[in-house]
């Protein structure tokens, strides 16, 4: 029951207002953070993104028992009272949560879904190890599902962790030192990705009252209790890049994203900047952004996407789109997200004959061999940023299909409803 959909744009114009939903990162951070302070803390503005909802749904009602029905892949439950938490697709939530089951007064089993299983974790695990916690692996060494014990008898204050794997990792640990009770000294290790994933933690904990010390690479934080605040979520700039694209690939262009400010916690947000470089213009006025189009050369030849993962389909796409041979750099974490996105990109892009060329740790875009079918089918790869990175290509493709519509709704339900508001056309291909 994955119907597919097609979409079409009749006109090269893309004018309209988008309300976007809260960002996915913020909104899962203030849950956890919400779930920590034992309701001190409420969250104003909870994103409709799948994964937030299915977090919320977690946290807010703790202590349900499990029933048969959350039995997962044949998951046999070795007590009766032990509970079986199924995260399904959410890569976040899946590392928030390891943490986060590390102080609670229960022993869980956490999964997820078939790709959730592939995703690593065993650096978290580690170092939630190191700390005192009581985690086991129930299949693989390395990989979910996890049986967490829960009341974590904390030994050490102090530990390090690798920074090149997942930023993830680190948030996890960040968001529940301030209940360990020796706190928590993090060294991390080597070279740190997504710095602005742990930049946006720092600071939602600041709002919720949490003060911390990022000295190099040690970043500290005491014990301390939270104060009585709400949290405020962002609309979501990953969301918006895709909005970046459309106005990138149209003739004319007039976007209006009400909600979003120049001073984002957001990483993301550096793609008013990436999109500076195909004339894409962002005004902050009216309460949100106005993005509008002059068409210019492309200068800038190299994107380096380390800060900013979540924008690397959305940008190599644009580029691929106008024949735009550029150098991306900061790609490596793009293999364990929701699909290898290498070989995805690498696959859908041949669909318009354009190669991302992989050496080492640099990526390159060959354009020589370009062509503009008259219709395609993306496939999708249980990825929503395969679907929405994709989408914009119907500017310049009369007719493009894509797998599986519903898999936008783990970030961006409202997706495909929202690009009609600007002009495109869908419907959705009976169920398969
Ligand atoms: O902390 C977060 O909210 C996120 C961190 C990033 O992951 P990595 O740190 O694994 O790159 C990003 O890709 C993900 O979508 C959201
Ligand atoms: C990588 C992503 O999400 P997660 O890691 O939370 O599954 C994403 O939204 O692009």
């Amino acid at each position: 029951m994955k119907p597919n959909i097609i979409i079409s744009k009749p006109s090269c114009v893309s004018k309209g207002t988008i309300q976007l939903t809260g960002s996915k990162s913020e909104c899962n951070r203030a849950l956890v953070i919400e779930a920590l302070s034992k309701g001190k803390v409420k969250v104003d503005n909870v994103s409709d993104a799948a994964d937030a909802v299915l977090l919320a749904g977690i946290l807010r009602k703790p202590k349900v028992e499990s029933s048969k029905s959350e039995v997962f892949n044949g998951l046999e439950l070795t007590t009766q009272d032990l509970r079986v938490v199924n995260i399904g697709p959410a890569g976040t939530a899946m590392r928030f949560l390891t943490a986060y089951f590390t102080l609670q007064d229960e022993e869980v089993i956490l999964t997820g879904s078939e790709r959730m299983k592939q995703r690593p974790i065993g650096v978290l695990v580690d170092a939630l190890q190191v700390l005192g916690a009581d985690i086991s692996y129930e299949e693989n060494e390395g990989f979910p599902p996890l049986k967490i014990a829960g009341n974590i008898q904390q030994k050490t204050g102090r530990i390090s962790i690798k920074g090149n794997i997942s930023s993830q990792y680190i948030t996890a640990l960040l968001l529940i030192a301030p209940n360990l009770p020796l706190g928590l000294e993090l060294e991390i290790e080597g070279d740190l990705t997504s710095r602005p994933y742990v930049e946006m933690t720092l600071a939602m904990l600041q709002q919720a009252g949490i003060q911390h010390n990022w000295a190099d690479n040690v970043i500290s934080i005491a014990k301390q209790d939270f104060k009585e605040t709400s949290i405020w979520v962002e609309p979501d700039w990953s969301a918006a890049s895709y909005w970046y694209a459309i106005a990138a690939l149209s003739d004319e262009a007039d976007i209006f994203l009400p909600g979003l400010t120049s001073y984002s916690l957001q990483g993301d947000s550096v793609i008013t900047e990436i999109m500076a470089n195909f004339g894409i213009t962002s005004q902050f006025k009216d309460g949100g952004v106005h993005l509008t189009r002059e068409p210019k050369p492309i200068v800038r030849k190299i994107f380096d996407l380390k800060s900013c993962p979540d924008l690397a389909q959305t940008v190599i796409v644009v580029c691929a789109a106008l024949g735009h041979e550029a150098t991306f750099t900061g790609l490596e974490t793009l293999k364990i997200k929701e699909t290898d996105r290498i070989a995805a990109l690498q696959n859908e892009l041949a669909k318009i004959g354009v190669k991302l060329i992989e050496k080492g740790q640099v990526y390159k875009l060959d354009c020589s061999e370009k062509q503009i079918p008259q219709r395609v089918l993306f496939n999708t790869y249980e990825d929503h940023r395969m679907a929405m990175a994709f989408a914009p290509l119907a500017i310049i493709i009369p007719e493009v299909e894509f797998e599986d519509a519903n898999v936008v709704e783990k970030s961006y339900p409202a997706f495909w409803t929202d690009l009609e508001k600007v002009g495109f056309v869908g419907k959705m291909k009976g169920e398969r």
